[in-house]
């Protein structure tokens, strides 16, 4: 090949299209302090799904989302998803669905962007060193809640098509993007919606990419799975209210009692899980998936430093990988109606609600989970013989998901990492649970890779959530170069390629 070809080539990239990779990076270097601003602005809104009296900032967030995208002169949609009854029976409205399209090119592959808008809850007084919701750059740092999980993400993606456009470079794909809501508390609405465009606004994607989880290591990922949470609800009544531990203390049997004793029956110190036959699905831990493990980046002391442990479950790595991403686990997170503020207050609560979930992986089924917590919880506390109602609930029922890393899609996305951060990515599953991932791979049946830009110690979250604002920068190049290599992959062959593998 003579040197002139060469320069074509590297010109054209694989699939023959130009592709002015260094006019778009130099254009997100320019704006980088812009993005960081349109971050701000986001992470100042409280949209926080978990509590209803946020819900009209939830509807603000979709709204300002809309509204940018409309402002790129996208063909942009606003999906209604009907309501969500709350455990006291009201009924309140679902944030809207905010779909976009960018490109109609019937000869071009056509990818679909997901994300969500909404966070988790989050107080300075929980422990935050800054305003979570003004986001504060601090060494290179942007903190505030949302900020990794999953505004910035989503800001990269918009951006990335941005910058073709203003440098009037043609999108190699048509991009759409649909973006929800209701994200962290299982995505409540979007399963329906999905089935209801399946032959609507899906009838032209031709795969779909996620980008809301982190790297494992300061290396760049691909992830090709994530768990699934079934999330549930014990509450114990006992008095008609509140008594008084000294007055009444010795005489009544205690609902927090009664529940501190069935959770205790949850796990074992060890990590063991004690409900009967739950883990009897859990697919088999093959040799293929153990060296995929052994290859990762990931260090047991530095990830001790990083959340601030003294010991872990396991002490080797592919036994602590494997319990963070293929194998299930139970995590305590609250009691609702305990008595939780400062002081000394000496009340017996009539009333306790504990939530705890359970992270869910390939082949288990969440009815099937559901009916054997329930029939545990029930059976030991028949056991205690105590007075008090025991009522369990299953509130969030989301499959795990999980694809095939040698899907040429991964192959598109590790030239692209290679492209902006010049090594190879690790290939990573996810412990989180990503709830719409499954439903568009068994309803759309479209390919999915999940292409992160979270760094590792990002405190998805937890207090002091961040993002660097060389992840949020260098992601957005990221997402530019993989709209570039993904034609690289010739959307026939990415059409006909192996299917995502299932799990149930
Ligand atoms: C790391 C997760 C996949 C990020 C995701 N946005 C999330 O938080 N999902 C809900 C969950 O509880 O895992």
């Amino acid at each position: 090949m003579n040197s002139v070809c060469v320069v074509v080539l590297v010109m054209l990239g694989a699939s023959g299209h130009s592709f002015r990779f260094k006019d778009l990076t130099d254009y997100v270097d320019k704006h980088q302090d812009h993005y960081v601003q349109a971050l701000r602005d986001w992470v100042s809104i409280e949209s926080d799904s978990s509590d209803v009296s946020k819900r009209a900032e939830l509807q603000r967030m979709m709204g300002v989302v809309e509204e940018k995208l409309r402002g790129m002169k996208g063909k942009v949609d606003v999906m209604d998803i009907g309501t969500q009854t709350l455990a006291d029976g009201s009924v309140v409205p679902l944030p809207k669905v905010v779909t976009a399209a960018f490109g109609d090119d019937e000869n071009k592959h056509t990818v679909c962007v997901y994300g969500h808008m909404d966070v988790q809850p989050a107080r300075r007084e929980d422990g935050w060193a800054t305003d979570p919701y003004n986001l504060t750059e601090i060494n290179g740092n942007l903190y505030g809640r949302g900020a990794s999980d999953n505004k910035a993400p989503v800001l990269a993606w918009i951006h990335a098509v941005e910058a073709y456009k203003a440098l009037n470079v043609e999108l190699p794909v048509n991009v759409k993007f649909l973006i929800e809501g209701m994200e962290e508390t299982g995505s409540d609405g979007l399963n329906a919606l999905v089935e209801a465009q399946r032959e609507e606004f899906f009838s032209d994607v031709g795969s779909i990419i996620i980008s809301d989880c982190s790297w494992q290591s300061s290396r760049p990922a691909l992830t090709y799975g994530t768990r699934g949470n079934c999330y549930f609800s014990a509450q114990v009544e006992g008095p008609r209210q509140d008594l008084h531990s000294g007055v009444d203390g010795g005489a009544v049997i205690e609902p927090m009692s009664d529940l501190i004793a069935i959770l205790n029956t949850l796990i074992s110190a060890s990590g063991q899980i004690l409900i009967p036959g739950v883990t009897d699905a859990v697919a088999n831990f093959t040799e293929e998936e153990r060296k995929i493990y052994e290859e990762v980046d990931f260090d047991l002391d530095t990830y001790k430093s990083t959340i601030g442990v003294d010991g872990l479950m396991y002490n080797n790595k592919v036994d602590l990988l494997a319990h963070l991403w293929r194998f299930p686990t139970v995590s305590i997170h609250g009691i609702e109606g305990a008595f939780s503020g400062p002081g000394t207050k000496t009340v017996i609560p009539a009333k306790v609600t504990a939530k705890f979930s359970i992270r869910q992986v390939p082949d288990m089924e969440p009815a099937v989970v559901e009916k054997q917590v329930t029939d545990h919880l029930h059976a030991v506390f028949q056991q205690r013989k105590s007075p008090n109602k025991l009522k369990v609930k299953m509130i969030i029922r989301a499959k795990p998901w999980l694809a095939d890393p040698k899907h040429a899609l991964y192959e598109a996305g590790k030239r692209a990492v290679k492209r902006v951060f010049s090594v190879e990515p690790e290939l990573i599953r996810e412990g989180g649970t990503i709830p719409i991932a499954r439903t568009f791979q068994d309803v759309t049946k479209k390919d999915i890779i999940m292409l992160p830009i979270g760094g590792f110690d990002d405190g998805l979250h937890s207090q002091n959530e961040k993002i660097s604002r060389y992840n949020y920068i260098e992601g957005t190049k990221l997402f530019i170069a993989y709209l570039h290599e993904h034609i690289g992959s010739q959307a026939n062959n990415i059409r006909s390629s192996s299917r995502a593998l299932t799990g149930s």
